[in-house]
């Protein structure tokens, strides 16, 4: 590990402040980082079939001679479900944590957000760590402290607001990361662009995007250290989501909507509702007259160069407006029964619509069903 490609970013949240730890090898120096949070700790590693056969020896050499205590689910979405948060904490009941432990969540978005909530509520609260192991955990889910599960009314509707103390991202954990999975993580990467850092889109567009999925080391360094200080950023101006915070939600009230009539099974990952979800706030935005037609084609074009979901391959799931309207209408950015949504006035430009047309929003749906 050389010290000089490590990297550090501050969340600044006063007495739940904590470090963004980024860079190559990291993995292997784990023990030294949680050092600093909870040196006596004993050790609950959360994580998921696939991360466990690929990297688990590696956390277990890295974390040898503490005590450890290793829980392994399934991988995927469907694992963000109420029945599996009660035999995670089942499972820290029965090996006897108690709150001057730490709870490691080892994995993509699923495990950080599962074992984020399970930290929250096990005896009211016990310190854990994210050290993501997807792109899209790496950019976006291990920051910020949002953690929940799902249940049959939508996305993330059971959860807290809880931070870790600490992120350690390993980017050398990206090279057994699958092209869908990458692909899904760089939506997040573009959302940072589109939502409120017009160059960085620019340079995505210029190529970046594309050394990005190509696995180039340089540019996936860039896409985690920009998108990290940008939610960093946002989330210390706004912990709890009263205001800014809601922009890093560009394209997920329309995402989100898409991943539950997908049914969590796979079929559609977060990431890819999150790549279409864009496309269609700025669809509509062109629509509602706000955003300049050749801003949304840009986009459309961009997601189409990098070979990303678009909405034209959401056929199947666009068949009932109605329902797509519903699922929004969970959506927990909602206020006094008013559909809120992010939408942009311009590349790099995003702004909060607390009170979205309804009637337009299903106009829009039915057109896109039509279309497809
Ligand atoms: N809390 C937040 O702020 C936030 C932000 C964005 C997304 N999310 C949530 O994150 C979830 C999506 O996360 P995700 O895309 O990481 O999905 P994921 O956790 O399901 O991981 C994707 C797949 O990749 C596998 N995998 C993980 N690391 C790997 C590696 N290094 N090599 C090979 N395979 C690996 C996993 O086993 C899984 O099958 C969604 O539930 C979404 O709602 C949360
Ligand atoms: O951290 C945030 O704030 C985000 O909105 C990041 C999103 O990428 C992420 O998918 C988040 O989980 C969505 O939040 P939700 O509140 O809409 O469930
Ligand atoms: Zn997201």
């Amino acid at each position: 590990m050389t010290d000089t490609l490590i990297q550090t970013l501050d969340v600044a949240l006063g007495e739940r402040s904590y470090d963004i730890v980024i860079g190559p090898g990291l993995l292997g120096s784990l023990s030294q980082h949680i050092e600093t949070v909870s040196p006596t700790a004993r050790i609950a590693i959360i994580t998921d079939e696939t991360v466990y056969e690929l990297h688990g020896q590696a956390i277990e050499q890295a974390l040898a001679g503490r005590q450890t205590h290793i829980i392994i689910r399934p991988a995927g979405e469907a694992q963000k479900s109420l029945a599996n948060l009660e035999d995670i904490l089942d499972s820290l009941f029965r090996a006897g944590f108690d709150r001057s432990d730490l709870l490691i969540a080892f994995g993509g978005g699923v495990i950080g957000d599962l074992a984020g909530f399970a930290a929250s509520i096990y005896k009211r609260g016990m310190p854990f760590i994210q050290v993501p192991t997807t792109l899209l955990s790496q950019v976006d889910s291990s920051v910020g402290g949002k953690t929940a599960i799902n249940n049959q009314f939508g996305k993330n509707l059971i959860g807290a607001f809880y931070q870790p103390q600490k992120v350690v991202t390993d980017t050398d954990l990206l090279k057994t990361l699958p092209a869908r999975q990458l692909k899904a993580g760089y939506a997040e990467v573009l959302k940072y662009g589109l939502l409120g850092d017009p160059a960085f889109f620019d340079a995505l567009e210029a190529g970046l995007g594309q050394d990005i999925l190509d696995l180039d080391e340089a540019a996936l360094t860039k896409a985690i250290h920009v998108s990290c200080a940008t939610k960093a950023k946002i989330v210390a101006q706004d912990e709890r989501e009263g205001g800014v915070r809601a922009l890093l939600n560009l394209g997920h009230t329309f995402g989100h909507a898409l991943e539950l009539e997908a049914g969590y099974d796979g079929d559609l990952l977060h990431g890819e509702a999150v790549s279409v979800g864009m496309e269609m706030a700025f669809r509509f935005a062109v629509e509602q007259g706000l955003c300049p037609v050749a801003d949304a084609d840009r986009v459309s074009a961009h997601l189409a160069a990098t070979d990303m979901p678009r909405i034209s391959d959401m056929t199947h799931l666009l068949h009932d407006p109605a329902a797509l309207l519903k699922h929004m209408g969970q959506d927990k950015k909602n206020e006094s029964g008013h559909l809120t949504l992010i939408l942009p006035r311009k590349i790099g430009e995003t702004f909060i619509e607390k009170r979205a047309d309804r009637e337009a929003v299903l106009r829009f749906l039915t057109q896109l069903r039509d279309e497809a």
